[in-house]
Order: structure tokens, then C-alpha cells, then sequence
């Protein structure tokens, strides 16, 4: 593996009785594009600034590039903070504001113009440098906050919300943007945010936390396909999420009947939850189907029509189909069993892996000659 150029081993942080922050262990590769993502209060913003020098960790090490930063302050840090209200000083002009750290480190006039410039250019916003701050719109100021903080040649950039504050068009375009922006720099971006479909659409690697701690961390699709547990399930994507049981490897019950599956390595008999993302389902005749629903409502979403419906145990079901139904029908909805995700309570995000590991592995072995 590539040295890390940030690593957090063992990070807890604690204002008084309580635990922000419990045992926080991540590594960010140089040059990829990291999210955090999960909802508002669970320590996002302190991972960031923990990393920033803004904060102190109360236990554990924060490195860079190998080496302990934990006593370095936070301006001799190479690393630089994007934040959610854009902190820009609104009476300076735009190349001011951009200037302003190198202004700092007194580097010589004619090098700051040029790296003024340069950032600005990056940005798309070469020809604003006399402009006033308020005389920007709500985009053009969040790349102005960009060229601010890589101006200074960061190797991390930690963005905290960065995106928040614009229309839902705009943010679009931004995304599109500032991905294009770290591939180009490759630099390694730290992004904050609590919108999954960001997370899922800009991340080499998103880390989904909950109250304090990251619960699974991994690809945009691993996380998608195979979250780890109900929390991870729901607050990424859509999806159903079944209660079931274990019935052998590669079987599980549910909805009063049992299917093939992809899991192995959990108990016979143990109750665990299935999930099912709502494009995985196909409506079908009853007659070939897997399991039969009876539709409650649907909404036409453009692309597709979303569907609730609900099986005879009486569990909701959503479904996501190009073809509409009728409210009260019974339909047949059917899936693959490589569809079918199937959770342990309480399991680990190591656990999980280490499970996956013996049957994939088993896999292998099974395919060669
Ligand atoms: N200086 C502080 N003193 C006491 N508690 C704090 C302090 N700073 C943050 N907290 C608490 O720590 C928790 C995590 O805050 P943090 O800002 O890291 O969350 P977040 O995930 O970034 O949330 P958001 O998405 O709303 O910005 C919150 O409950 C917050 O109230």
C-alpha cells in the first residue's frame, strides 16, 4: 500500500462527559477523493479539524505522510480547509482574498500574482481578480474559497459542506467541478458532507459515520451493494429492508419463503436483515413470480415510477419499475439472488470483511481446475 499521506490511529475527542469522537481509525491515499459522510452532528466537522490543527484529539495520533502532526499547529500544517460559509473577506477583491495566505508568508509580489492567477484560472475565474466579493454569485464564491485554499499547494483538502449553500442545479455542476478540479491537482480531497448522493457520485472512498464513529468505509458501489448494517442500508440510497432468517449458506427466509442468496458464513437460523434496493425488483405475472405484493400507491418520478406495495406478511415494499401499476393490484415482483444483501446484527465492519473474505476466497478455490 502506498504510505498514507493522513492517518488517524485510535482518535477520540471529548468535551466534557462527551465522546465526539470514539476510537477513530482512517488512512487517505495521496491523490483520491474522500468523503465523509452521515448526518448532521455525528463529528464530521471534527475529523476535519482534528486534521486541520483546529482541534486537539483527546487520545490517538493524527500523522502526515508517517510523521505524528498532533503538537504541529495548525499554519504549519500542508494542509488547507474549505469552509461551509466560504469565510471569504468581503472587503478585499477577489485576488486579494486568494492572495491573502501568501500575502501572509510574505512571499514576493510578482510570485503571489502569478499563483493568484494560476488559482484563479483553475477555478474558471481568471478575468475576477478586481472584483468585489459581493458582487460574486453563490457559485463563483465557493471556487473563490477553492482558489483561496489551493493557492497555497496543499497536499490534503479538507472541504467541510463546501457545497451546501447552492441550488440544487448548481451543486450539480459543482460536483462535476470540483471532481474534475482534484483529478487535475491530484491532490487528496477530504470532503464533508451529509448528501448521499454527493458522497455516492464525487468518492473514491466514502467513510459513513454514525454518532461518533465510521461504521463502513469503502467504493461508492461497496458501500451501496453490501452496507454493513440497517443504518448504512437506509442512509444510503433507497432500499428494503427485511427482517429474515438464515436457513444454510447462500439461503435465506423471508417474506414466508426462502431464497438463494449471496451470504454465507452466518449461523443456521439466525435472524438477520435482507436488503434489497428498489431497481433490483422486477414486477412480473404472480405466476413466475417470487414473491406476490399487492400495490398500495405510486408516485411517476420522470425515469420510473415508484411503487409501495406490501407482501402478505405485511412488509412495505418499494419498487422501482419503467412500467406503471394499479393501486389495489396483486403483482409478482421477482430478483436475482446476487440482489439479495443479508445482514448480521451488530456485526463489525471487520467482522464483515473477515466473513466475506473465507467464502470468497471458498469461491476461488471452487473455480480452479
Ligand atoms: N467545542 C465544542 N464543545 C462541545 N461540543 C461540541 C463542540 N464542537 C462540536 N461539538 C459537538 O460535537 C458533535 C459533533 O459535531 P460536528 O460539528 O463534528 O458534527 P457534524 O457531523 O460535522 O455535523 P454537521 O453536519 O451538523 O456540521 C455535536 O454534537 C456538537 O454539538
Amino acid at each position: 500500500m502506498t504510505q498514507p499521506i493522513i492517518a488517524l490511529h485510535h482518535v477520540t475527542k471529548r468535551y466534557g462527559d462527551a465522546t465526539i469522537l470514539k476510537n477513530i481509525d482512517l488512512t487517505l491515499e495521496p491523490g483520491k477523493f474522500y468523503t465523509l459522510l452521515g448526518p448532521s452532528g455525528c463529528g464530521k466537522t471534527t475529523i476535519l479539524r482534528t486534521i486541520a490543527g483546529f482541534t486537539d484529539a483527546t487520545d490517538g495520533d493524527v500523522l502526515f505522510a508517517g510523521d505524528r502532526i498532533n503538537d504541529v499547529p495548525a499554519n504549519k500544517r500542508n494542509v488547507n480547509t474549505v469552509f461551509q460559509d466560504y469565510a471569504l473577506f468581503p472587503h478585499m477583491t477577489v485576488a486579494e482574498n486568494v492572495a491573502f495566505g501568501l500575502t501572509l508568508k510574505k512571499r514576493p509580489k510578482p510570485e503571489i500574482a502569478e499563483r493568484v492567477a494560476q488559482a484563479l484560472k483553475l477555478v474558471q475565474l481568471a478575468d475576477y481578480g478586481d472584483r468585489e466579493i459581493s458582487a460574486l454569485s453563490g457559485g463563483q464564491q465557493q471556487r473563490i474559497a477553492i482558489a483561496r485554499a489551493i493557492v497555497m499547494e496543499p497536499q490534503v483538502l479538507l472541504l467541510d459542506e463546501p457545497l451546501s449553500a447552492l441550488d440544487a442545479k448548481l451543486r450539480r455542476q459543482m460536483q462535476y467541478e470540483l471532481r474534475d478540479l482534484q483529478q487535475r491537482l491530484g491532490i487528496t480531497f477530504l470532503f464533508v458532507t451529509h448528501d448521499q448522493e454527493e458522497a455516492l457520485a464525487m468518492s473514491d472512498e466514502i467513510f459513513v459515520m454514525s454518532q461518533g464513529e465510521v461504521l463502513q468505509s469503502g467504493s461508492p458501489v461497496d458501500i451501496y451493494d453490501e452496507p454493513i448494517n440497517h443504518f448504512v442500508a437506509d442512509f444510503i440510497g433507497e432500499s428494503n429492508i427485511l427482517p429474515g432468517k438464515m436457513i444454510a449458506d447462500f439461503q435465506v427466509a423471508f417474506g414466508g419463503h426462502q431464497f438463494e442468496c449471496a451470504d454465507a458464513g452466518i449461523p443456521v437460523n439466525e435472524a438477520v436483515e435482507i436488503v434489497i434496493r428498489p431497481e433490483d425488483l422486477t414486477l412480473t405475472d404472480p405466476a413466475n413470480a417470487k414473491l406476490t405484493v399487492t400495490i398500495d400507491t405510486q408516485l411517476f418520478r420522470g425515469d420510473y415510477y415508484e411503487i409501495a406495495a406490501t407482501d402478505s406478511l405485511g412488509n412495505d415494499w418499494l419498487i422501482h419499475s419503467v412500467n406503471p401499476a394499479e393501486d389495489g393490484e396483486s403483482v409478482g415482483i421477482t430478483f436475482r439472488p446476487q440482489d439479495l444483501h443479508v445482514m448480521r446484527f451488530g456485526e463489525k465492519e471487520a467482522e464483515f470483511d473477515a466473513r466475506l473474505e473465507t467464502y470468497e476466497t471458498e469461491d476461488e478455490s471452487h473455480d480452479e481446475p
